[in-house]
């Protein structure tokens, strides 16, 4: 079922930890909340739960309308039909498995015939119908989230709701468990809400992705479109950009990058003061040093201060006089072709125009 969310605000004593958000999340898909520790991601999930009272907002789930302010209604959590699994695993140790999936249907009075059956379908679901007689107290860290994750599914809940379920794993773990649970979601055609802080396992589970920042969503979009183009400077640093340089350009023609003068033969008109250049560090090529062209956008000249093998690449700092520039070069045998350089070595640097996007500069992220 989707869910539709507006002007949602909610308040802890006076201090605002959602602040007017609206959002909908059609039927069968999977919504991710992300941004740093304390912009108001769980907070907004307990609201959509029924954890919380907004101090302002509507909420509809399907075809109820499950909180509004104007209407004075507030429906209470468990007659919401939503499904939550959180980073506790909140699994009973001295049960089997199939008895801790079996719990919530129990509870929801169906008979025996159909509590044993939803269980052991969730559980096939998951993969752990194998262990359904096994001991709960007998099982990783991976399982136990797995049986929390089947509890939920078996309720058949409209909207399944998840805080941060794969923080307590290790990261390969974490890894093949996200894309299970992608593969779930989309097989079930469940509407969920994740939260994360994690911009990986926020792209590779979200049909679009909400930022949020203090309280707001700062951008909504497919995980393409926020990797590609995000909106503002504050959002390319949090998702890792590597290279987010404030332009300064000068009456003269000049143009500097993050406060350090450049040449650039061909520097775009979009690369204007109140915007921020942003380029990948795997967009970055280096050369030797005069080798490089400003046609090709803008160059520094710098010196390399950090070279971190990584495999089929190698990670660099570059000092660019006080600029530094993150660069990830493809070995050759990899399909590179860049100069491999060491620490000490003379290099140009090259900020492709075409690659590099500009952004509006937030005040705050100078
Ligand atoms: N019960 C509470 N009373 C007062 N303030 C709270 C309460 N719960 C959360 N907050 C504050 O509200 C803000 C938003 O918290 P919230 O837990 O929603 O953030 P988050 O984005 O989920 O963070 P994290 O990733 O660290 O879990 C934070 O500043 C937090 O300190």
């Amino acid at each position: 079922m989707d869910i539709e969310i507006s002007g949602l605000t909610l308040k802890y004593d006076d201090f605002v930890a959602v602040d007017d958000i609206s959002l909908d999340v059609p039927d069968g898909e999977s919504l991710v909340l992300l941004g740093e520790s304390g912009c108001g991601k769980t907070s907004t999930m307990r609201c959509i739960a029924g954890l919380e009272t907004p101090y302002d907002g509507h909420l509809r789930i399907g075809d109820d309308v499950v909180f509004d302010s104007v209407g004075r209604k507030n429906v209470a959590p468990n007659r919401r039909n939503v499904g939550m699994v959180f980073q506790s695993y909140a699994i009973w140790p001295d049960r089997s498995v199939r008895a801790n999936v079996a719990f919530g249907l129990k509870a929801k009075k169906a008979s025996k015939e159909q509590v044993q059956s939803k269980a052991d379908q969730a559980l096939d679901m998951i993969g752990l119908k194998h262990l359904a007689d096994r001991g709960a107290s007998a099982l990783s860290g991976g399982q136990m989230q797995r049986v929390a994750l089947a509890r939920s599914i078996a309720m058949e809940p409209a909207v399944l709701l998840l805080d941060e379920p794969l923080s307590n794993l290790d990261a390969q773990l974490r890894v093949r468990l996200r894309n299970e649970l992608r593969r779930i979601q989309r097989e079930a055609g469940l509407t969920s809400v994740y939260v994360t802080h994690d911009q990986s396992e926020a792209m590779a589970l979200a049909d679009k992705i909400a930022i949020m920042k203090r309280g707001t969503i700062v951008q909504l979009g497919t995980p393409q479109e926020i990797y590609d183009e995000p909106a503002t400077s504050y959002i390319a640093r949090f998702l890792g950009m590597g290279n987010v340089l404030e332009i300064s350009r000068g009456t003269e023609g000049t143009l500097g990058l993050g406060g350090v003068p450049v040449t650039a033969g061909t520097a775009p008109t979009s690369w204007e003061n109140g915007r921020a250049l942003c380029i990948r560090p795997e967009q970055v090529r280096l050369a030797a040093p005069s080798q490089a062209h400003s046609s090709q956008g803008a160059v520094l000249t710098g010196e390399v201060t950090v070279s971190i093998f990584q495999g089929s690449d190698i990670s660099y700092e570059v000092d660019c006089g006080g600029l530094t520039i993150q660069a990830v070069v493809k070995r050759a045998p990899y399909g590179g072709e860049s100069v491999e350089a060491s620490v000490g070595d003379k290099v140009d640097v090259v900020l492709s125009a075409e690659e590099a996007i500009t952004v509006p500069m937030d005040e705050e992220s100078k």
